[in-house]
């Protein structure tokens, strides 16, 4: 019998001291933030404690069993490697909310990560917290009546976080959110500070003080790993894993901001610290992120499941160069260097050995794509032209919500499904609408998505 991985088996390094917590404990948070710090020349100063961000479905227990110790797969187009990740020292379920305050009330405690999904920051149409949300008065309340009560939402548990910190006297900290989100820095400040007015407003002067919000883009490819990895790793290094994770070679994160607590030395593991990220956040959100949407709902009305299939298909090709032509002109950097980078993606999306479920890409299209396609169509309209590249994307999207394709997952199912029901006209300038009343207004975009609907819906072989 072979033995699990874990520390008290002699496996990996000896567990460093909790100074960093995440939120949104999942396969990205352990191929990049933690993988960053494993790989950081004073690793072994600065270890994460980490927490689910909703429930823990069986991932804190799996991980504590191996004391934090996990494998991460590197998966290139020729072959595996494997390596041992140190740097997460305790995993929790979101539930451990005791555990979350102790934490943060240590002055020890100098950072917080977040990878809580775009959903997860419960914005509202004005970008700031979605005030009127059951679960936001939910937690508004229970802080109300007792600051350290158990809250759920992300933006809430951060405050309730923070309270304790004030409280101890534990100095200042960052709040370093990861999503692919963009201006992420400053939907999270605004969350929490949205919030905290909401429970305290004598909490914004210590936040003034206390708090500052690092601003980041983050690329690593990273789907749900497969049952079969355990096997995969078993046969590999001889030992037992039953949370190993799977990711492509490439990786980058890129960071704007003050930490003035301390951070582990990451631009030594290869993150860029700059004074705007919003070069590499568009770039990486329109070419990679948006060609992901495409091929998640345009690919799997095809009848493709995975990210490489559907990008060996040579109609989604032609349709994913569209997109790029349009994303390109809106992208204010040399078009040698933007070659190159779409070169490149093609490459990690072809890679035939990693499977990146088109479903799981799709998931919550009606929070991903005001963020990948919209900013592109805008600017396409303004200057006169009609992006096809765009539109094929809302097109392929209204599809899915009609029952072609790729399956609905999404938090605002319950309102954009009926959208897309009934007439097609109709359903794909309602669905525009609700995305951008501007959009739905300009007959010419509707004309177009329509006629694309009709022309993929035509050629559906699922
Ligand atoms: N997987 C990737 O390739 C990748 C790459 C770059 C960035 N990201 C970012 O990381 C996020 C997480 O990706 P992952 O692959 O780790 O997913 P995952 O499913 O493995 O983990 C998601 C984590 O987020 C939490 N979560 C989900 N919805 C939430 C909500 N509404 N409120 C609070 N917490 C919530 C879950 O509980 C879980 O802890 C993505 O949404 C994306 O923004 C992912
Ligand atoms: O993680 P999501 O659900 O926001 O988006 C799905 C993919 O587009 C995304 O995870 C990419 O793989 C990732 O952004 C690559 O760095």
């Amino acid at each position: 019998m072979n033995a699990l991985l874990s520390r008290s088996a002699g496996h990996g390094r000896a567990a460093p001291p909790v100074r960093l917590v995440h939120l949104g404990l999942g396969n990205f948070f352990r191929a990049h933030q933690c993988w960053y710090t494993d790989h950081a020349p004073d690793a072994a100063d600065w270890g994460y404690a980490a927490f689910s961000g909703r429930g823990g479905g069986g991932l804190p227990t799996r991980l504590t069993a191996q004391d934090g110790l996990y494998t991460l797969v590197t998966r290139g187009a020729a072959g595996d490697t494997f390596e041992v990740v140190n740097s997460l020292a305790r995993a929790h379920d979101a539930d451990d909310h005791q555990a979350w305050l102790t934490y943060f009330g240590s002055p020890r405690l100098s950072v917080v990560t977040l990878t809580v999904t775009e959903a997860g920051y419960l914005r509202g149409p004005d970008g700031g917290l979605d005030a009127g949300r059951p679960e936001v008065q939910a937690d508004l309340a229970a802080l109300r009546a007792d600051l350290s009560a158990v809250v759920r939402t992300a933006p809430a548990r951060l405050v309730a976080g923070l309270v304790a910190r004030r409280s101890a006297g534990a100095g200042p900290v960052a709040l370093v959110p990861c999503d692919n989100v963009p201006g992420n820095g400053a939907i999270v400040d605004r969350v929490v500070r949205d919030m905290a007015h909401l429970l305290d407003p004598a909490l914004t002067d210590w936040l003034d003080d206390s708090l500052t919000v690092v601003t980041t883009a983050v690329d690593r490819i990273t789907p749900r790993p497969t049952p079969d990895e355990s096997g995969r790793v078993r046969q590999a290094t001889g030992f037992d894993d039953d949370c190993p994770v799977v990711t492509e070679p490439f990786r980058e994160w890129v960071l704007s901001g003050r930490f003035p607590a301390g951070r582990p030395g990451w631009q030594d593991a290869g993150a860029t610290f700059t004074d705007d990220v919003t070069p590499y956040e568009r770039r990486k959100l329109w070419l990679l992120n948006g060609a992901h949407s495409l091929l998640a709902y345009a690919g799997s009305i095809r009848g493709h499941t995975s990210v490489s299939q559907a990008v060996g298909d040579a109609t989604c090709r032609q349709w994913l160069e569209q997109w790029w032509q349009a994303a390109s002109r809106q992208l204010d950097q040399r078009e040698a260097d933007l070659a190159a980078y779409r070169h490149a993606l093609l490459d990690r999306f072809a890679n035939p050995r990693m499977h990146h479920q088109l479903a799981q890409i799709g998931a919550d299209g009606s929070q991903k794509l005001p963020i990948r396609i919209l900013p592109v169509l805008r600017a396409e309209r303004a200057a006169g032209r009609m992006p096809t590249g765009a539109t094929l994307v809302l097109a392929a999207w209204i599809c899915c919500l009609r029952g072609l394709g790729a399956p609905v997952s999404d938090v605002h199912a319950q309102s954009v499904v009926p959208l897309a029901d009934g007439p097609l006209r109709d359903a794909a300038r309602r669905v525009l609408h609700d995305l951008d009343p501007a959009l739905g207004e300009d007959a010419e975009v509707v004309a177009t998505v329509w006629q694309q609907c009709q022309e993929l819906a035509g050629g559906a072989t699922t």
